[in-house]
C-alpha cells in the first residue's frame, strides 16, 4: 500500500479534527477525499504530509513512518489555502521549491520547464507571479507539486480557481498521473468532478468516515426511484417510508433510495395494495451527490465496499 492509516486520530484540545481514520490506498488509484466544511479533510492531509502530528494512532506514507524525510521528497502537495511570494517569477518560485526537494542541478534544468508545461505555463515562467490571474497562481501551485515527480500526490481543492476548460486539463493531469502509476490523493468539494476521475473514494463527516470503498460499488449500493402516484395517503407514505433508506414526497413524486433493485416490486405492490394509481416508476443514475447528501443530511448510514478501509 502507498498510505495506510491506522485509527490516525487529531484533537485540537477537546475539539476533534478527526477521529479513528483508517485507510489503505493503493498504487496508481485518484482517490477522491470528501466532506462538507469543517469535517477533517485538511487535518487528515496535514498530518499526512508532515505538517502537523498525529494525537493517536499510526500511518505510513509511501511505505515509510509519518515524516520520514525521504518519504516527502518523493510526495507533491498542493495546499488549499496557498499564497506564494509574489515578487518571485515562476520559474524562481520552481527553483526554490526544487532547492526544498533537493533536486539537483540537472533535474532543476529538467523540470522546471517540464512541469510548467505540464500545467499548461509554458511561456510564463519569466512573469512574476503577482502579475498573474487566480487561475495561473492554482496552476503554478500545481506546477510545484509535480516537481519531483511524485509517486504521491496530495490536492486539496486543485481545480477550485479554474474555468471548466482549466478544470478538463488538471483532470488530464491527473489521468496521466495515473496511468504512470502515480497515486493521487484528491480533496475537492466538486462531487461530479469527483465521480469522473476518482477510483476510490472515502466521505468524511465531524471526524470520521462515513463511507468508503470503489466509486462503482459505492454508486451501487443504493437504487434513486422516482415513482408519480395519485391518491398518496399518509398511511402510504409512511409504507413506503419503511421499505425504502430515505423517502422525500412532493404533490404526486415520491423519490426514495432502495438499497437493492429487488425492493422496487415491493414499492410498486403496495401503491397497487392501498388503491392509489401509480403512474410511473423509474429508477435513476445514483450520483455520488446522492450518496453524499443522503449521508451527510441523512446522519450517516455507513457504507463499506473493498476498498479504501483498512480497519
Ligand atoms: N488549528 C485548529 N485549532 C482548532 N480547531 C481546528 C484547527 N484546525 C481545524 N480545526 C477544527 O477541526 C475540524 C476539522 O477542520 P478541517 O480544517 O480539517 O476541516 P475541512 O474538512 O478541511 O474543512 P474545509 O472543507 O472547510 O476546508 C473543524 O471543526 C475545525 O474547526
Amino acid at each position: 500500500m502507498i498510505l495506510e492509516t491506522s485509527n490516525l486520530t487529531k484533537m485540537y484540545g477537546s475539539k476533534t479534527g478527526c477521529s479513528d481514520i483508517c485507510l489503505a490506498i493503493d498504487k496508481g488509484q485518484i482517490f477522491g477525499f470528501l466532506g462538507p466544511n469543517g469535517a477533517g479533510k485538511s487535518t487528515l492531509v496535514k498530518m499526512l504530509v508532515g505538517l502537523l502530528f498525529p494525537t493517536s494512532g499510526t500511518a505510513s506514507v509511501l511505505r515509510r513512518p509519518l515524516g520520514d524525510l525521504e518519504a516527502r521528497r518523493k510526495t507533491g502537495f498542493l495546499p488549499e489555502n496557498f499564497r506564494y511570494q509574489e515578487w518571485l517569477t515562476g520559474e524562481e518560485l520552481l527553483s526554490f521549491h526544487a532547492s526544498l526537494y533537493k533536486l539537483t542541478g540537472e533535474e532543476k534544468m529538467r523540470r522546471i520547464p517540464a512541469v510548467l508545461n505540464q500545467v499548461g505555463l509554458g511561456g510564463k515562467g519569466k512573469q512574476k507571479i503577482g502579475s498573474y490571474s487566480k487561475g495561473m497562481q492554482q496552476r503554478i501551485g500545481l506546477a510545484c507539486a509535480l516537481l519531483p515527480d511524485p509517486d504521491l500526490v496530495f490536492l486539496d481543492e486543485p481545480t477550485s480557481a479554474l474555468d471548466p476548460l482549466g478544470r478538463r486539463e488538471v483532470r488530464e493531469i491527473m489521468m496521466e498521473l495515473r496511468s504512470r502509476g502515480k497515486t493521487v490523493f484528491l480533496n475537492s468539494h466538486l462531487l461530479s468532478e469527483v465521480e469522473m476521475v476518482c477510483d476510490q473514494v472515502a466521505i468524511i463527516n465531524q471526524g470520521r468516515i462515513m463511507a468508503a470503498g470503489a466509486m462503482d460499488e459505492l454508486l451501487v449500493e443504493t437504487v434513486a426511484v422516482e415513482m408519480q402516484v395519485e391518491g398518496l395517503t399518509p398511511p402510504l407514505i409512511n409504507e413506503l417510508a419503511a421499505l425504502s433508506r430515505s423517502c422525500h414526497v412532493n404533490d404526486s413524486l415520491v423519490r426514495l433510495t432502495l438499497g437493492s433493485r429487488e425492493q422496487i416490486p415491493s414499492l410498486a405492490a403496495a401503491v397497487v395494495r392501498s388503491g392509489a394509481y401509480l403512474f410511473s416508476l423509474q429508477t435513476r443514475h445514483n450520483s455520488l451527490e446522492d450518496l453524499f447528501v443522503n449521508l451527510i443530511q441523512g446522519g450517516g448510514e455507513g457504507y463499506a465496499g473493498s476498498g479504501p478501509v483498512n480497519c
